[in-house]
């Protein structure tokens, strides 16, 4: 096994001989291996595989492991006994499933289909629904309320599930062979009865061919005696043609022989009428040039005339275009006069005009400069009233900080005055101790008597009122100090230069010449503009006056040029006069050249006209020579020529009668063409064809023409015919037999099928009833045994109709009463049920049993009896027991654990009994 169920490794079970009983805890897989043998048996009913669907079947994983893709069981069995009909000792059944759904067989490695593998078991009592698998579910079945159900046992037991099988599919086959009959039987009316119409119509068809056919024949001969009569006249004409030639060709003969001889006179007459023509030509060729030069002289003579008369008028032209030229000369003359006046007094007025202009310019010029120190002296007097207006401001400000300092030092005067008297008084009294010491020192010096003998005292005074006089000093220097720091000084500070009184009075002053600068500007700015209106009025009287000299000015140039251009005019005449009169000269030279010219071609033309006219003389007698010669020819060729035309009239006639029969010759031809076109179309062959026989027919054309109408008729007759109906009916006719011999087919694969199925059936009631008997029989004796006494009973429920009769069980467990099996408890219908399990191996014993837990209903001496049965059993057969039961485990002879040592996978564990120490190994398991 690998991926099948829980057992997603592979796994490999060797089943030994006799009992193995498959050990486990719950879960654990033993009944995925039951699950298993099944399967790879062909089992299909999912159910019957506990699962859902047939891919569930599939290792599905576990926490740790993915699921597969695919299972696969292969089970192998020994072939020593000829178990199936294959040529092997061994016999390997392979089945494989993919989760995609695709299933595979293989029979020995090689690929089977289902069906072969299912036939191949049939009566071996493996298989699907055999004996071999006992599950606790087919328990049930074998003890079912349903007498029929049980049949299958029985029926592999006696080996007739082949039989039957074979007897089904070949009732299968008389059924669809009955319905082929049918199907075909109704077919075949079908065909029956356009089969009946198209032969009646195939008849009419055949007459209607052969009358068609007759009718060919008849118009064929029609045709070809039609062709006889052409033959006949064609060979008639032919001959008539022939002699008709003949005299033809005897008189073109003597035509030829006269033409020749006309042809040779001809020919001469010909070339001397030639040589007259072309003397004639030649004649007539003079007479023109002759007449050509005539006209070109009396040309020429017209054109002299006319040149002549021509410079006659040019000469008088010229005179009359000199005296013109002489009158315009002296008109250009006085314009030009006139011209010379205008130019001088052109230039007066220019003068004038550029003496204004001058003026005008000047006093513009000092209009433009006086505006300019208007303008100058208005933003000169701008600038005056924005310093004026500073100073104002800065006079304002002034006169704010003298008042503001007036007060201040006013002020602080009066503060002064206080310290001002206190220092006076300081003062003064200082300078009366000054006074006093002054006064002491006088009388100490006074009071000393000797100044030599009193040094030393004198000296004493004198230092002391020295010290004294420097104290007093000290306190009237410092006195005068205070004094005056607190005498008012401000006044001064005002008036002193740099004082603030000062700068009022600068400013005043500066103010005022400003004041002046600005009145003396605006004096100059009113005589400025007086001056300029003055002179704007000067300009405007002289442009008045410019005006008027333009005026004047232009009206004179205008006056001038129109003189001017009249004299150019004129000059233009005299000019164009001159022009004249050179063309005229011109033209007089060229006519007196031309007439030269012609002069001269005059006496050219008449020395050829001298010249032509003797040409002339010399031919006109060659002329007369000629014309003679062909006069005397021309009579004999007239004789000629009678003769030829009487034998022309001859032939014309012959011609015309051998053009004749070559006509009504053609028309034959035609029509025998005809005759051949029209029936290849007609009839689509060749009249050719039939030509062999055109002597050979009998009747005349009458006798044919009514045979014709005769069959016509009977063609009419026959009204509308099919003319497929031959083909269409060969069609069907042969459609018909080939249904006919299918429905005699069938009919006798009926009747073999209905033989076999017969057959079948008494073969398969003889052994089935056979083996029902020893079934029954040997029923009876093991319920006796296993239920150690009572009785066991089987009863078929249509002993008439064995094939599909049901059977009944009855039991009698000891002491009981016989009652039908479905008041049995638990255990009385397991053992019920392996006693007619083991009543049919001792019929025919199956190669292996598996046994799932069918004895879990079972009491402890019940299993003993089951195991001593199994144990008498396992010499034939091969007994695999799932059980929980230590009892039956006891009585095997290999356990085969299965675990799962990784949750969720199985893995089968063989212990062969026999040492001590594995038994130990066992009952330790066992223990587990
Ligand atoms: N497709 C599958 N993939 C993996 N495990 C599966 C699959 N199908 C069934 N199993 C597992 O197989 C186990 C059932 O095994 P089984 O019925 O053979 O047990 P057992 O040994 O006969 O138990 P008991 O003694 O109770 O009858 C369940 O645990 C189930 O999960």
């Amino acid at each position: 096994m690998f991926g099948f169920k829980s057992f997603a490794d592979k796994t490999e079970i060797e089943f030994t001989n006799g009992i193995s009983a498959l050990l486990g805890p719950n879960g654990c897989g033993k009944s995925n291996v039951v699950d298993a043998i099944k399967w790879v048996l062909g089992e299909q009913a999912t159910r019957s595989l506990r699962a859902e669907k047939m891919e569930d079947i599939i290792f599905n994983g576990t926490e740790d492991r993915k699921a597969l893709n695919v299972a696969e069981v292969t089970l192998t069995l020994e072939n020593d006994e000829d178990l199936v009909q294959v040529d092997a000792p061994e016999l390997s059944v392979k089945r494989r499933l993919f989760r995609s759904g695709e299933s595979e067989y293989y029979l020995n490695n090689t690929p089977v289909k289902l069906k072969e593998l299912r036939e191949l078991f049939l009566d071996t009592g493996i298989g699907k629904s055999a004996y071999s698998i006992m599950e606790q579910g087919k328990i049930d079945q074998i003890l079912s309320t349903k007498p029929e159900e049980r049949r299958y046992i029985f029926e592999e037991a006696a080996s007739i599930t082949k039989y039957k099988v074979k007897g089904q599919e070949a009732e299968r086959k008389l059924r669809r062979t009955d319905e082929n009959i049918r199907q075909v039987e109704s077919i075949l009316s079908e065909v029956k009865r356009s089969y009946d119409s198209l032969e009646k119509q195939a008849g009419k068809t055949e007459q209607y061919h052969t009358l068609r056919e007759q009718r060919f024949e008849l118009e064929r001969d029609l045709n070809l005696l039609k062709l006889r009569d052409y033959f006949e006249k064609k060979d008639k004409k032919t001959r008539n043609l022939e002699e008709v030639g003949k005299e033809r060709n005897g008189i073109k003969t003597t035509i030829d022989s006269i033409n020749e001889h006309l042809e040779e006179n001809l020919d001469q007459v010909n070339t001397m009428e030639n040589e007259l023509n072309d003397s004639n030509k030649r004649l007539y060729g003079l007479t023109i040039e002759k007449s050509n030069l005539s006209s070109q002289l009396s040309m020429i003579h017209e054109r002299v005339r006319e040149l002549e008369d021509k410079i006659q008028q040019d000469k008088a032209q010229e005179h009359a275009i000199n005296e013109k030229k002489s009158r315009l000369e002296k008109e250009r003359d006085e314009k030009q006069k006139q011209i010379q006046d205008y130019t001088k007094r052109l230039t007066e007025v220019g003068e004038n005009i550029d003496d204004f202009t001058q003026s005008i310019k000047t006093s513009e010029q000092r209009v433009s400069a006086n505006e300019k120190e208007e303008k100058r002296l208005e933003l000169e007097n701008l600038d005056y009233d924005v310093q004026m207006s500073n100073l104002q401001q800065d006079l304002q400000h002034l006169t704010d900080d003298i008042v503001h300092e007036l007060d201040e030092q006013l002020k602080k005067t009066s503060e002064n005055m206080d310290e001002q008297k206190e220092a006076r008084e300081l003062l003064l009294e200082s300078v009366q101790q000054l006074e006093k010491l002054i006064s002491r020192q006088r009388q100490n010096y006074d009071d000393l008597a000797s100044p030599a003998d009193q040094g030393e005292a004198i000296a004493g005074i004198l230092t002391r009122g020295l010290d004294e006089l420097s104290e007093i000093h000290g306190t009237i220097a410092e006195s005068f100090q205070r004094y005056s720091d607190a005498a008012p000084s401000f006044i001064e500070d005002f008036l002193a230069p740099e004082g603030i009184i000062t700068r009022k009075r600068e400013i005043d002053s500066r103010l005022l010449e400003l004041r002046n600068n600005i009145e003396n500007n605006r004096k100059l700015i009113t005589g400025l503009a007086e001056e300029n209106r003055s002179l704007q009025e000067k300009i405007r009287e002289y442009r008045g006056t410019l005006q008027e000299l333009l005026v004047n000015k232009e009206r004179m140039k205008g006056q001038k040029d129109a003189v001017q251009s009249e004299s150019d005019g004129i000059d233009q005449q005299i000019n164009e006069l001159d022009a004249r009169i050179l063309e005229n000269r011109q033209k007089i030279a060229e006519d007196e050249g031309r007439l030269k010219g012609l002069e001269g071609r005059i006496t050219e033309l008449k020395k050829d006209k001298d010249e032509l006219l003797k040409q002339e003389s010399s031919l006109q007698k060659e002329l007369q020579n000629l014309e003679k010669g062909i006069s005397s020819r021309n009579k004999d060729l007239s004789k000629k020529e009678k003769e030829l035309q009487k034998h022309m009239d001859q032939l014309g006639k012959v011609q015309a009668r051998h053009e004749t029969l070559q006509i009504e010759l053609t028309e034959i031809t035609t029509e025998m063409k005809n005759l051949y076109t029209n029936f290849r179309e007609r009839y689509s062959r060749d009249l050719s064809e039939f030509e062999d026989s055109i002597y050979e027919i009998q009747h005349d054309t009458k006798t044919i023409r009514e045979e014709i109408a005769s069959v016509k008729d009977r063609l009419k007759s026959l009204g509308s015919v099919n003319l497929m109906a031959i083909e269409e009916f060969a069609e069907v006719k042969e459609r018909f037999d080939f249904l006919n011999g299918q429905l005699e087919d069938l009919e006798t694969a009926k009747n073999d099928l209905q033989e076999v199925t017969t057959q079948i059936r008494d073969e398969s009631a003889r052994l089935f009833l056979e083996t029902y008997e020893q079934i029954k029989k040997n029923f009876h004796s093991m319920f006796r045994r296993l239920f150690g006494g009572g009785r066991g009973e089987l009863k078929l429920t249509d002993p008439e109709n064995v094939l599909e009769s049901g059977i009944e069980i009855f039991a009698q467990p000891p002491g009981k009463k016989l009652e039908n099996i479905t008041l049995l408890s638990g255990g009385e219908r397991s053992l019920t049920a392996v006693a007619m399990l083991f009543a049919t191996y001792m019929v025919k014993p199956s190669p292996f049993c598996l046994l799932d837990e069918i004895d879990a209903a079972l009491d402890e001496s019940n299993v003993g009896r089951f195991i001593n049965m199994l144990m008498e059993f396992a010499n034939t057969s091969q007994f695999i027991v799932i059980t929980h039961n230590k009892k039956t485990v006891a009585g095997a002879s290999t356990l085969l654990g299965i675990t799962m040592e990784e949750s969720g996978v199985s893995k089968a564990v063989s212990i062969r009994l026999g040492t001590g120490e594995t038994d130990e190994t066992v009952r330790g398991y066992l223990d587990r």
